[in-house]
């Protein structure tokens, strides 16, 4: 579940807490940003003062004039300067801190959590949306208190001057402010519609990309561009929406800002002819009101995009405030002699995602130390889903799952997945070399040679050695055949040195290379009587597990035989049955 909505301060205050532990570059940024402010504000009061004092020959206050704006426009201009590169730094660790403690937030999830987001969304929200957050410290934020700052100093400078005049002044910026307001409040909720656009635009591309065989042999490019087209067009429309709604900003603004130099003139005009302000005064209130109303621009342009930003920063908040799965929270036993007795007592499931589907009913299965039991069945019977539950990635929602006597939930999930060897039924290998890919997620300490034995198991060691830099290649999706990359999960499993060994074999195209590798580190088992393991096989090809010692056969989500192949076959039912259909299939 999603946390609440992230509101613009409690946004800023985020950021705040993730740049605020390098103080030093804060202090810096903030130290330029109010030296930087203070000097350029002051640039037209001299720049006045010193045309003023030669027009009327004071010589002496001219130069000292002169010497305050060289000092001012050097200090401005380093300070500036300086401003920039910390709010730049400042931005830089702002994006990777959030980054990393979204990825870290993310990969803490329970695997419910990933059937329910799409991978699109998920990296939409890591690339996308944490980039469109970066321009608020470094551009955003920066430009804000820089020009607030300004426009604050340039209002109390006006006050000063002629407070009616800076009065009025002040009305014109307050009704500019409003209308930014309303700007910026659209220009956040418009924000937020372009990023799902964006995601559901990448979800589409990226699904496509990955289909892309099946795309082409079904011919469906055009249908695929269709799909992408839709979410563009929607972009489109929202796009066509902000570029009236800047419009708008425009015209007002540009009505504003020319109502203050008439009124300026009008009454500065007429206060001078009536000798209560000299024309020196009434220029520097035209540059200073110019200023604030510039000033006030600027803020509204700034926060606009400012509330852009924090609109894409909400969903990455909410995502980074995920409370991460109990399984990495609490710690649970670690049994001293694991001898891997494994039971499901009258277990059923169903997946959050639909609740009033079934999945498994009343299971109940134990497989003893060193056996090894098939579970067979139609495709959707839960087979692996029961798998699912003994690795724990999910939770059964009646029933217990026993380990050596053990109730599964009061072990320690980390222990206990270690104990285990997976191997799926299209495994994917990661883009590492071939030897990381086997010694993967192995915390012990391996030894190439312990790498080549469990490749050599796993009748993989030949066909690695055949590579152009043999252990040391680098994977690549077109390098390898599925059973190859099967052969290379299995050499992972087997290295982990298992008490559990769960091999889920394939139901595509490598049927058979699957059926070859399964059959070998079934028999390699077999013959290593010194290792005790309890093996699970899930199999499609029910010529693969002739020889388990036990066979469970399920349909829609029920046990409803189990013995030896030769037992199941007298019994002449659901398994017999599915012997016979493979085997004419075959003939
Ligand atoms: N993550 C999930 N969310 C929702 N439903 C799911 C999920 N995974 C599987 N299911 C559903 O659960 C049922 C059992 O699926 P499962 O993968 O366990 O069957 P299986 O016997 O292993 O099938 P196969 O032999 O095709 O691999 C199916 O109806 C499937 O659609």
């Amino acid at each position: 579940m999603l946390a609440e909505p992230v509101t613009v301060s409690r946004a800023l205050l985020r950021m705040w807490q993730l740049v605020a532990q390098d103080r030093w570059v804060i202090f810096a940024a903030f130290s330029a940003l109010i030296i930087a402010a203070l000097s350029e504000i002051s640039v037209p009061h001299y720049l006045t003062a010193s045309i003023f004092s030669a027009q009327s020959g004071e010589v002496a206050v001219f130069h000292r004039n002169v010497r305050l704006l060289v000092l001012l426009c050097f200090t401005s201009g380093i300070c500036s300067g300086l401003r920039g590169c910390c709010f730049g730094i400042a931005n830089m660790i702002l994006v990777k801190r959030m980054r990393e403690t979204l990825y870290s937030s993310l990969l803490l999830q329970d695997i419910s959590f990933f059937d329910s987001e799409t991978v699109g969304d998920l990296t939409s929200r890591l690339g996308a949306d944490c980039q469109q957050v970066s321009r608020v410290i470094g551009n955003d934020l920066n430009l804000i208190l820089r020009n607030g700052l300004q426009g604050v100093g340039a209002l109390i400078y006006l006050l000063y001057l002629s407070w009616p005049l800076g009065l009025c002044t002040l009305i014109i910026c307050s009704t500019l402010s409003a209308v930014m307001l309303l700007y910026g409040s659209y220009q956040k909720k418009a924000a937020k519609l372009i990023q799902e656009c964006t995601a559901s635009a990448n979800e589409v591309a990226q699904e496509t990309f990955s289909l892309m065989r099946t795309v082409r042999v079904y011919g469906t490019e055009k249908d695929e561009v269709e799909r992408y087209k839709h979410w563009l067009g929607k972009l489109a429309d929202i796009s066509l929406r902000q570029s009236a709604a800047y419009g708008f900003w425009n015209l007002s603004f540009n009505t504003l800002y020319h109502s203050t130099q008439i009124i300026a003139v009008l009454f500065g005009g007429t206060s001078i002819l009536a000798g209560h302000i000299t024309a020196e005064q009434l220029t520097k209130f035209i540059l200073y009101s110019e200023w604030l109303i510039y000033s006030t621009w600027w803020v509204g342009d700034n926060l606009s995009s400012l509330m852009q930003s924090v609109g894409a920063s909400e969903k990455v908040f909410q995502l980074m405030d995920l409370l991460p799965s109990d399984q990495f929270i609490s710690k649970g036993l670690k049994l001293q002699n694991l001898l891997g007795h494994i039971e499901f007592e009258n277990v059923s499931f169903h997946y959050s995602s639909r609740p009033t589907v079934p999945v498994l009913q009343h299971v109940s299965i134990s497989v003893h130390p060193n056996e090894v039991v098939a579970i067979v069945g139609l495709s959707g019977s839960g087979k692996s889903t029961l798998v699912n539950l003994l690795l724990r990635l999910y939770e059964p929602t009646n029933g217990q799952i026993l380990i050596d006597g053990f109730s599964l939930k009061e072990l320690d999930v980390m222990w206990w997945r270690e104990r285990i060897g997976f191997v799926g039924q299209e495994p994917r290998l990661f883009r590492m070399d071939i030897s990381s890919n086997i010694r993967y997620g192995c915390t012990r300490d391996i030894k190439q040679k312990d790498v080549e034995w469990a490749a050599k198991q796993a009748y993989a060691h030949d066909f690695i050695s055949s590579l152009p830099h043999g252990y040391q290649t680098l994977v690549d999706d077109d390098l390898l055949s599925g059973g190859q990359k099967q052969r290379i999960a299995i050499a992972r499993a087997i290295l982990r040195d298992p008490t559990v060994l769960i091999l889920d074999e394939a139901t595509s195209a490598l049927d058979a290379e699957s059926e070859h590798n399964v059959k070998g580190v079934l028999r390699a088992i077999r013959s290593d009587l010194a290792t005790r393991r309890s093996v699970i096989v899930i199999a499609h090809r029910l010529s693969t597990i002739q020889a388990a010692d036990r066979i469970v056969v399920m349909d829609a989500g029920q046990v409803v035989e189990m013995g030896s192949h030769r037992e199941l076959l007298l019994k002449d039912g659901l398994y017999a049955r599915l012997t016979r259909r493979q085997a004419d299939a075959v003939a």
